[in-house]
């Protein structure tokens, strides 16, 4: 059997996480915790006050048995016997008071880990979705955070309950010789041990098999959602994703019933150990009574009062052995809480400008994805004049979205610098650079709200009553679309919810742009945002837009250059840098990168292109631009 490890750092971990459970549990319901707490001390002391009681009214029936019929006689059995019977009402009132004021605590406490660790998980950085570490803990302390906390309560409180129970019995059998107390808690040793022992055993597998359980997890929602209900079928995936689920379950399945043998094994061991002590105990007692030495009624009491302390001692250890296993399970948890964001706001943040007047600027950025060794961008550096479109080109894996990432600051570059207006993004607050910049992400979402609710979650500070809704679904080139629907912009998007109506991909993107266009920002960025328009859609959309971009400062990513030759600047990128850059005559004129995929989408559409631009209209949607 392994050793606890009882070192100073783990002893130290032990107390700082057993004083983050009360901080816990004080912080989500203070009141209801000193109420539930008095409220089981009181519960606690009753088992003893009945051993006390029985005593008393055994030996005053004994008593009243020679006094013969008369007032006194009563009195003598009456006080004990009400009193007893105050006692057992007491424990049924208490037991329903405490049950309410438990699932109260319960609640309040749910709702407040709840909480903490969806602020946590909406705060931390880009980086913890991409480390497969970081969704083990994110399992860890979803699953079992909030479970745990709740069963963490209730286990303190059976162990609190029982060990005042068995504090006060204890002082009864004292009574009775020392020893007596010490043999029961001797023969509790051995099923503590036990407790503990497997309790961190099933902690250990449950830790090391949070990536199988995850994966298997995986399998069930590709079965069971919309997302891949269509592969499924059509590549007949079924068979072997529920192969791969049934044999990770098989597997987590025998490891747990090995584990759990074992356990009940083992305390069956420990068992066999405290019914010794408990006869050799009895046999004591039932022994002093034959030889006069105890009256009837403390036979009943001894009787009573051991028999309490053994079915107590048990509850008090399982409720000790699943506080400690709880604990462990709550590091997780708190783990998880304890994760800092690397991305911050600075100590005196300056104010975003409303208005840009320079724009913005990379300046020799480097950056490479944590934990990879490949740099997405390397010495990247651009240009974004204020009030004008740029429009980035550039193959697959360029690095071209994780540009955005760094422009919203999802991450900070490791080398060089952005700046807006000149100042560096690291010295506004994070929240009023997302505020003030609107983006189309590549795969935006696809609220399961009202249409009007899509449009304005792009920025919850704009006025209801100012025209800009309209303003941003006009501009999206959602106006049609939304008029079309059912109840209008009151229609509910998507088929999760009853009533919901489901819109084409190119009708949700239109929706995401309205939604981007809503907010009142003055950096626009648009990654792909006519990848699942038509070419009619691209050019009649490209005209609207730039109209509502208007002074503001626009960045728009595509692969299509039908979309990227109306821009001011187009910048191609290649390699995680900037290789070429000017208008679209201009990069024709140079006969480089962007020249060559020009070249190639018009030759493919069967039209020669001269660099005017006009044909968008006979375009097929053309592939990407080294395609
Ligand atoms: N989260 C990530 N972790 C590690 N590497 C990443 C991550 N995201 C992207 N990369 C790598 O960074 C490089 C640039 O990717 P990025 O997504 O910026 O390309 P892109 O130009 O937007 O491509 P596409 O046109 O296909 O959208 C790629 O080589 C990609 O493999």
């Amino acid at each position: 059997m392994r050793k606890p490890d009882l070192s100073r750092e783990n002893v130290r971990a032990w107390a700082v996480r057993a004083r983050a459970t009360v901080d816990l549990l004080w912080s989500a319901a203070p009141l209801w915790t000193v109420l539930w707490l008095a409220l089981l001390a009181v519960q606690g002391v009753l088992p003893a006050a009945l051993v006390a009681l029985t005593k008393w009214v055994i030996d005053a029936m004994n008593m009243a048995v020679g006094m013969g019929r008369s007032w006194d006689t009563v009195e003598v059995v009456a006080v004990p016997t009400l009193l007893m019977g105050g006692v057992f009402l007491l424990q049924r009132v208490l037991g329903g008071v405490i049950q309410w004021v438990s699932v109260a605590q319960s609640e309040y406490v749910e709702d407040y880990v709840t909480n903490l660790v969806q602020q946590k998980a909406s705060t931390v950085d880009f980086e913890f979705y991409e480390a497969p570490e970081y969704h083990d803990l994110m399992e860890q302390a979803q699953s079992q955070g909030t479970t745990r906390v709740l069963q963490l309560i209730q286990n303190g409180g059976s162990l609190l309950q029982t060990s005042v129970t068995l504090f006060s019995i204890g002082v009864i059998l004292i009574g009775y010789g020392l020893w007596i107390p010490l043999a029961l808690i001797v023969s509790a040793v051995p099923v503590l041990a036990v407790v503990l022992y497997y309790n961190r055993q099933q902690h250990t597998w449950w830790t090391g098999a949070t990536p199988r359980r995850r994966r298997a997890q995986y399998y069930g929602i590709l079965l069971t959602t919309m997302q891949s209900a269509a592969e499924v079928r059509m590549n007949r995936l079924d068979g072997p994703l529920i192969r791969g689920y049934r044999a990770l379950r098989e597997r987590l399945r025998s490891e747990r019933l090995v584990l759990v043998r074992n356990q009940a094994l083992g305390r069956f061991g420990a068992a066999v150990v405290s019914l010794l002590v408990t006869g050799v105990v009895m046999g004591w007692v039932v022994w002093q009574a034959f030889a006069g030495d105890a009256t009837l009624g403390d036979l009943a009491a001894f009787y009573q009062a051991f028999t309490q302390a053994q079915t107590v001692t048990g509850t008090a250890l399982t409720s000790a052995g699943a506080v400690y296993a709880n604990s462990l399970f709550l590091r997780h948890l708190f783990d998880f809480l304890d994760l800092e964001p690397r991305v911050v706001d600075p100590p005196g943040p300056k104010p975003f400008p409303a208005q840009l007047t320079e724009g913005v600027r990379f300046e020799d950025v480097t950056f490479s994805y944590p934990g990879t060794t490949r740099n997405a961008l390397e010495g990247f550096s651009l240009e974004i004049p204020a009030g004008k479109t740029v429009a980035i080109v550039g193959e697959n894996g360029a690095g071209k979205s994780t540009f955005i990432k760094l422009l919203c600051r999802f991450y900070d570059p490791d080398q060089g610098r952005v700046t807006v207006d000149g100042t560096d993004l690291r010295e506004f607050a994070l929240a009023d650079v997302r505020r003030r910049t609107a983006v189309l992400f590549q795969f935006p979402m696809r609220y399961q709200m009202t249409a009007e609710q899509n449009v304005r979650l792009g920025d919850p500070d704009v006025d209801p009553e100012s025209p800009r809704f309209r303003e941003a679904v006009v501009g999206a080139g959602a106006d049609a679309l939304v008029d079309r629907l059912p109840k209008g912009e009151e229609t509910l998007l998507g088929r999760w919810f009853e009533g919901g109506v489901e819109l084409s991909g190119g009708e949700w993107q239109r929706v995401a742009l309205a939604r981007a266009f809503y907010r009142e920002s003055p950096l626009v960025i648009l990654d792909e945002p006519t990848s699942f328009m038509d070419s009619w859609a691209e050019n009649e959309w490209l005209d609207r837009f730039d109209h509502v971009a208007g002074d503001r400062t626009a960045l728009i990513i595509t692969h299509r250059f039908t979309t990227a030759m109306r821009a001011d600047i187009i910048h191609v990128m290649n390699g995680g840098q900037i290789v070429e850059s000017g208008t679209h005559d201009e990069l024709v004129e140079q006969r480089g990168r962007y020249a060559e995929s020009w070249a190639t989408q018009t030759r493919q559409a069967g039209f020669e292109g001269r660099g005017d631009g006009a044909p968008a209209r006979e375009l097929a949607p053309p592939p990407g631009p080294n395609a």
